[in-house]
C-alpha cells in the first residue's frame, strides 16, 4: 500500500502572476498530469516514455499538500481522478518543500509514500514503483544525479520516520530539503540505475513560462509521433 504525496504549496513566482500547478500544459493541468502517472491514466503516450500507455496505479490514494487558497482549484482539476484525494494543507503560510513532505507524510494513511513535486508532469510511473520497492526495509529511496543532485521531491520515504526527521531538522531551523536526507537510512538510487530505469525527463520540471512551452512542444511531438 503506498500514498502517492503531491507538492503543491510552493508560489510560483517564476511562473508569474498564476499558480503553476493548475497551469494547463497542453490543455491538462500540470497536477493533473502526475496525478494520471500516479493513477495510470495518464497521457496515450507519454512523452520520452517507451513503455505502451497508461497502466496500473502506483498508488491506491493521493495526498496533495497546498495551501488552503488552492484546494478548491486542484480539487477541480483532480476531479476526474479515479483515486481518493486526501489533503495536507499548510497551516503556516509558505513553511517551504520540507514541511510539505512533513505534512503531506502525516496526513498519508500508507506506511510509504512517493513524494512527486506538481511541477514534474513527466514523472515516470514505473520509476516511482522501483522507488517505492527499493524503500521497502528502509526509511526512504532517494535518486541521486550526477553523483551530486539528490531529488527529494521525487522520492519514496517511510511516512513516519520521514515526518519525524522533517519534525527534527524544521526544529532546529533546517529549512532544507536536503536535512532529511542527512536524518534517515536511505537507499540511494544513483545514475547507473536511474540511467537503467528511466530517462531524465522524469525529473523535468516546470517552472517559468518558457518550461511551460517547452513541456507543450514535448507533449505536440509525442502525439504526433503516435
Ligand atoms: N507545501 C509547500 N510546498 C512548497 C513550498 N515551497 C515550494 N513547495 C513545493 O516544492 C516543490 C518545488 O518548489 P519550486 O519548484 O521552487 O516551486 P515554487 O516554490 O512554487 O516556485 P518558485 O516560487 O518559482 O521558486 C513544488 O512542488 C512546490 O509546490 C511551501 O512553502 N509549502
Amino acid at each position: 500500500m503506498t500514498t502517492g504525496a503531491i507538492l503543491a504549496g510552493g508560489r510560483s513566482t517564476r511562473f508569474g502572476d498564476a499558480d503553476k500547478a493548475v497551469a494547463p500544459i497542453a490543455g491538462t493541468p500540470m497536477i493533473r498530469r502526475v496525478a494520471d502517472r500516479l493513477a495510470g491514466t495518464d497521457d496515450p503516450v507519454p512523452p520520452g516514455a517507451d513503455r505502451a500507455s497508461g497502466g496500473d496505479p502506483v498508488v491506491d490514494e493521493l495526498v496533495v499538500n497546498c495551501r488552503p487558497g488552492q484546494r478548491e482549484a486542484i480539487a477541480d482539476a483532480l476531479a476526474a481522478v479515479p483515486l481518493s484525494v486526501r489533503w495536507a494543507l499548510d497551516e503556516a503560510p509558505d513553511p517551504g518543500p520540507l514541511a510539505g513532505i512533513r505534512n503531506a507524510c502525516r496526513a498519508a494513511t500508507d506506511p510509504y509514500a512517493v513524494v512527486v513535486a506538481c511541477d514534474m508532469p513527466f514523472v515516470d510511473p514505473g520509476f516511482l514503483a522501483h522507488l517505492r520497492e527499493a524503500a521497502a526495509g528502509a526509511e526512504a529511496a532517494v535518486p541521486r544525479l550526477d553523483g551530486r543532485w539528490y531529488q527529494t521531491t521525487q522520492a519514496a520515504y517511510a511516512t513516519e520516520p520521514a515526518a519525524v526527521a522533517c519534525d527534527r531538522a524544521l526544529g532546529r531551523g533546517d529549512r532544507k530539503v536536503l536535512a532529511l536526507v542527512d536524518r534517515l537510512d536511505e537507499v540511494v538510487v544513483d545514475d547507473a540505475a536511474i540511467r537503467s530505469l528511466t530517462t531524465d525527463r522524469t525529473f523535468t520540471n516546470v517552472n517559468t513560462r518558457s518550461d511551460r512551452d517547452d513541456a507543450e512542444r514535448a507533449v505536440a511531438a509525442a502525439l504526433d509521433a503516435a
